[in-house]
C-alpha cells in the first residue's frame, strides 16, 4: 500500500496558531514538511499524559513519558488510575478520589502552560466527567485522546458503563486513537475484520465526532500493519510492515503520546503519522531484544537514543537497527539447539561444512578489503583477518567437519555472492560494512554459546573458540574500521554500506538456520 491522500491534501498549519486538528480546507496549501517544520515551535513542548499506570513500564503513564522524550517532549503526568499489572496481565486497579485527580489536573495546569494533553486510560465514568470537566475549564490547545478500554492481556481497563461517558469525550479531541475493537465501541457497530471495514467506521467516527480519526490495523490480520489518519473528507494512509513478535505491549500508548508531542511541535497529523509509526516500527524491532518480562513485553522506547549511553559509532547504530535480525539468531533453533547440546550431529557437520565453504569466500572478501584499505594499519588488518579465517578457522572446522566436499547449499551460495557483489560493484567502506556481521555477530552469539560449553556439551572446543578474547578483540578492531570508513563516507555512500550490512546480518540469521531445514542423508559418523 502507498501512502495516500485520496480527497484533499495534507496541510501544514498556517500559522504558529493553526492546530493539526484544523480541517484541510481552513488551513493554507501548505503541504511540505518544511513550511510545517516553519509553523512549529522552537520552544519544547510541554504535554501532559492523562493516563493510568503500569509499573513495567510497557503501557500507560510511564509509556506516554518515555515517548514523550523520544519525540524531544518535556513530559508531564497525571495519574487516573493505579494499576498493579504486569506483561502478563492485570491484578487490580485502585481508583483515586476524584477530589485528588482534580488537585492533580490543577496542580499542573495552575502551574505550566499546557501545549497538548494526550489522555489514555480513565477506568470510570466519574474519572470521564472529572476530566471532562477539566479540559473545558482550561481548554488546552491540543487532545490527543485513546480511548483505552482493554489491555493487551484481555482484561478490561474501562467499566461497562462508561463506555458512553468515553464517547462524549470523543468530540473534545483533536485526534481520537482507537484499536479495531475500540473504534467498533465508538461507532456501535462490529469490530472490523478488513481494512476498509475499519475506513468506513473511522470516516464515519471522524464525521459525527467533528474529529480527526488515527485508525491503526495492528489487530488486523496479515503482513501488513498500516495506519491511517482519516479526516471526514480525506485519508492519508501510511504503510507499516508487521513485526513477528510477541512484544507488543503498549503499542497503542506508545503511539498516540508520539503523536501528542509531534502535533505540539506544529506537525499535522499527516506529517506526524510517518514518523510516530517509523519510530514505533523500530521499538517494536527492538522489543524482543529488551527481555523485560515473560508476557507480551514491552517496545524498545529508547532504540533511537541508546547511543547517548554509547561512545557514538556509526556501526553500533546499524547494529542497534538489526536488533529484529540479532534476537532472531540467537533466539533461532540452531542456536538454541548447538546450546542446550541437542542439535544432531549431522546438522552440525552439515553446518560446519557449509561455514567452511563460505570461509573461503569470505577470506576472498577479506583479502579483497585488505587490496583498497586506505591505511597500514587497515590493510595489515584485513590481511591478517583473511589469512587467520583461512588458517585457525579452518583447522577447527576441518577436524569436524565430515569428510568429502559438499557442494554450496542455497543459502551458503546467497551469502558468498552478495559478498562477491559488494566486493565488486562496491567501495571499501561498503565492503566493510558487509564483512562485519560475519566479526560481530558470530561474536555476539558465541558468547551466549561459550557460556553453554560444559565439559560434557558434544561441540565444546568449538563453542569455546568464539568467546575468545583474541575473537573479542579482532571483532573491535573490525568496528572500529567500518566506523573509521563510515566517518570519510557520504551520505549515500552511509546509506549503502547500512544496506549492505543488514544484509549481511539476515544472510547470517538464514545461515544459522539453514541446518535446520537442511535435508540429510543418512551418513555413517566420521572416524576420529
Ligand atoms: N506486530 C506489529 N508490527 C508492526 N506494527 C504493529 C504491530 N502491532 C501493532 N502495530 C502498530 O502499533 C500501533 C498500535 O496499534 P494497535 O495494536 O492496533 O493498537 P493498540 O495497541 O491500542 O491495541 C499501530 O501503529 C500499529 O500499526
Ligand atoms: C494503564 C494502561 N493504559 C493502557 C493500557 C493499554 O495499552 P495499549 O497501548 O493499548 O497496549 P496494549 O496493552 O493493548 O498492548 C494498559 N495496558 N495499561
Amino acid at each position: 500500500m502507498s501512502q495516500t491522500n485520496e480527497t484533499t491534501p495534507a496541510a501544514a498549519p498556517a500559522s504558529a496558531d493553526a492546530r493539526p486538528g484544523d480541517t484541510p480546507q481552513a488551513l493554507a496549501r501548505e503541504t511540505d514538511l518544511a513550511r510545517a517544520l516553519a509553523a512549529a515551535t522552537d520552544r519544547v513542548p510541554r504535554v501532559l499524559s492523562i493516563a493510568g499506570t503500569d509499573p513495567t513500564g510497557g503501557a500507560g503513564l510511564q509509556a506516554d513519558l518515555k515517548s514523550f522524550a523520544a519525540m524531544g517532549a518535556y513530559g508531564m503526568g497525571v495519574v487516573t488510575a493505579l494499576v498493579a499489572q504486569n506483561t502478563q496481565g492485570v491484578r487490580g486497579v485502585h481508583t483515586p478520589p476524584q477530589s485528588f485527580l482534580e488537585e492533580q489536573l490543577c496542580s499542573v495546569s495552575d502551574d505550566v502552560e499546557i501545549d497538548a494533553v494526550k489522555i489514555g486510560m480513565l477506568g470510570s465514568a466519574d474519572t470521564v466527567e472529572t476530566v471532562r470537566r477539566w479540559l473545558s475549564d482550561v481548554r488546552p490547545p491540543l487532545v490527543v485522546f485513546d480511548p483505552v478500554m482493554v489491555a493487551s492481556s484481555g482484561d478490561r481497563l474501562l467499566d461497562d458503563d462508561a463506555e458512553a461517558a468515553v464517547r462524549g469525550l470523543v468530540p473534545l479531541a483533536d485526534l481520537v486513537t482507537p484499536n479495531i475493537p475500540e473504534l467498533a465501541v465508538l461507532t456501535g457497530g462490529a469490530p472490523a475484520r478488513t481494512w476498509a471495514e475499519a475506513r468506513r467506521q473511522a470516516e464515519d467516527l471522524a464525521a459525527s465526532a467533528g474529529v480527526v480519526v488515527l485508525l491503526k490495523g495492528g489487530h488486523l490480520e496479515g503482513e501488513d500493519a498500516n495506519d491511517a489518519v482519516v479526516r471526514a473528507d480525506a485519508i492519508t494512509e501510511v504503510p507499516g510492515e508487521r513485526i513477528d513478535t510477541k512484544n507488543t505491549h503498549g503499542t497503542g500508548c506508545s503511539l498516540s503520546s508520539a503523536m501528542a508531542a509531534l502535533g505540539a511541535w506544529g506537525l499535522t497529523w499527516e506529517d506526524a503519522l510517518p514518523r510516530a509509526k517509523g519510530w514505533l516500527t523500530d521499538a517494536l524491532r527492538a522489543a524482543d531484544a529488551l527481555n523485560v518480562g515473560r508476557g507480551h513485553g514491552p517496545v524498545d522506547h529508547g532504540v533511537r537514543t541508546r547511543h547517548l549511553a554509547r561512545p557514538s559509532s556509526w556501526a553500533r547504530e546499524q547494529w542497534d537497527a538489526c536488533a529484529d535480525v540479532r534476537a532472531a539468531s540467537s533466539q533461532g533453533r540452531f542456536v538454541t539447539r548447538l546450546a542446550a547440546g541437542t542439535l544432531e550431529r549431522a546438522r552440525f557437520e552439515w553446518y560446519l561444512a557449509q561455514d567452511l565453504l563460505y570461509l573461503d569466500e569470505y577470506a576472498r572478501a577479506l583479502a579483497s578489503l585488505a587490496a583498497v584499505a586506505p591505511t597500514r594499519r587497515a590493510q595489515a588488518f584485513w590481511a591478517r583477518a583473511s589469512q587467520e579465517c583461512l588458517e585457525v578457522e579452518a583447522a577447527l572446522h576441518l577436524s569436524h567437519a565430515r569428510e568429502g566436499s559438499p557442494e554450496a547449499a542455497p543459502m551458503t551460495r546467497a551469502y558468498t555472492d552478495h559478498l562477491l557483489a559488494v566486493s565488486a560493484r562496491g567501495s571499501y567502506a561498503e565492503l566493510a560494512a558487509a564483512v562485519l556481521p560475519c566479526f560481530w555477530l558470530y561474536q555476539a552469539v558465541g558468547e551466549e554459546l561459550a557460556e553453554a560449553a560444559r565439559p560434557e556439551h558434544p561441540y565444546v572446543d568449538w563453542l569455546a573458540t568464539y568467546g575468545t578474547d583474541e575473537f573479542r578483540e579482532s571483532t573491535r578492531v573490525a568496528i572500529e574500521l567500518t566506523d573509521e570508513a563510515a566517518g570519510h563516507a557520504g551520505p549515500e555512500e552511509r546509506s549503502r554500506m547500512a544496506a549492505a550490512f543488514r544484509r549481511s546480518m539476515e544472510l547470517e540469521r538464514d545461515f544459522f538456520d539453514a541446518p535446520c531445514d537442511a535435508l540429510l542423508e543418512p551418513q555413517p559418523l566420521p572416524q576420529r
